[in-house]
């Protein structure tokens, strides 16, 4: 048996516990949505499964296959390398872009390694989550010398990606009886989405932790391709059971996030989700977290909310909050980091 960094240990009540059930049958209830099929049916299909699950996956959606393949192979040759080579394109406090292996989730560390970037190689970020504070600061991609095809095969996979993000959001918003690019004009200038490819090498305790430990995703909504080997786990909302996805073949994964709770006023809600790992298969995972641009307000859309549903949430500046998010990663904190549940407006 082998050990693991006390920092990495789970509290008892959020370990991934040994299935007693058979898993193909309870992941078979997770949406899968054809993307080929005409608007109206998807219309329909991507708000039930909003509404139900806040997760679902989508199949022909675009994204060429051998992109997938050529991420996933990158992917790997990028964190094969030594850690002192890695390290060359690391995050720091300035610019939170690039390699890393310490995160926190709900201040306990995940079993990953993680390499982030943008899909606008470089934006302008808010200096501190200050709310006083106007400074921004231009964040830039880091880009490593290896493998050579690294950088072209990542910004391919993100302008691919970009449109079925886009194609999702028209879906969302004609689903919520919206115009169709209702939500657009959020994410036109220099949007701050990010691009992540997650390593969760084997773990010699994996009941003890987690890749990344439960939480709900901050942005708008999240596209995850991923390999072959099972991961991901979502919240049930029916009982708040764990229900593994089950991985198909060049599908994509698609969460609503928090923003999109707070402009559907609750009708879509960010749903808790985590990734459990093996002591045999490093597993291989890439989101792709689609963010308003950072000067964005976030609140219920005023055609969403009447006298009868008011506004359950107070606006916040997306920048800002996310700011707060990004700077909290440096550190363990006594307190939770900004959550969407902190701007609620009480009855
Ligand atoms: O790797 C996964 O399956 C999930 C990753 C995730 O939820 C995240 O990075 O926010
Ligand atoms: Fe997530």
């Amino acid at each position: 048996m082998g050990e693991i960094d006390r920092a990495y240990i789970q509290n008892p009540d959020h370990r991934s516990k040994p299935r007693t059930v058979d898993v193909d049958a309870i992941a078979g209830e997770i949406p899968v949505i054809n993307l080929s099929l005409g608007n109206e049916q998807l219309v329909s299909q991507v708000g039930s499964a909003c509404e139900a699950w806040g997760f679902f996956q989508v199949i022909n959606h675009g994204v060429p296959v051998e992109l997938h393949k050529k991420i996933e192979i990158c992917s790997k040759k990028f964190f094969d390398q030594s850690l002192e080579e890695k390290k060359k394109v690391a995050r720091d406090e300035t610019n939170s872009l690039g390699y890393y292996d310490v995160e926190h989730t709900k201040n306990v560390r995940d079993w990953k390694e993680v390499y982030d970037y943008l899909i606008s190689n470089s934006v302008q970020f808010p200096a501190s989550p200050d709310l006083q504070d106007p400074e921004l600061r231009t964040i830039t991609n880091r880009w490593p010398q290896y493998p050579p095809e690294f950088r072209e095969t990542l910004e391919e996979y993100g302008r691919e990606i970009e449109k079925v993000a886009y194609k999702l959001l028209e879906l969302v918003a004609l689903s919520l009886g919206l115009p169709a690019r209702r939500f657009h004009g959020y994410f036109q200038e220099k949007q701050l989405s990010i691009l992540r490819l997650n390593y969760y090498a084997p773990c010699p305790l994996p009941h003890l932790a987690l890749g990344v430990g439960r939480h709900k995703d901050s942005g708008a909504l999240t596209l995850l391709a991923q390999d072959d080997v099972v991961g991901l786990e979502v919240k049930r909302k029916s009982d708040g059971d764990w229900i593994p996805v089950k991985p198909l073949p060049h599908a994509l994964i698609v969460n609503v996030a928090d923003c999109l709770q707070v402009w559907s006023n609750d009708k879509y809600e960010s749903v808790e989700h985590r990734a459990v790992v093996n002591s045999e298969k490093g597993r291989y995972s890439f989101p792709f977290f689609f963010f308003p641009a950072p000067q964005v307000v976030v609140k219920p859309l005023e055609e969403l909310v009447n006298e009868k549903n008011p506004a359950r949430y107070r606006e916040y500046n997306w920048g800002k909050y996310y700011a707060n998010r990004i700077y909290g990663d440096f550190k363990k904190r006594e307190v939770d980091n900004l959550q969407v549940h902190h701007f609620t407006i009480q009855d």
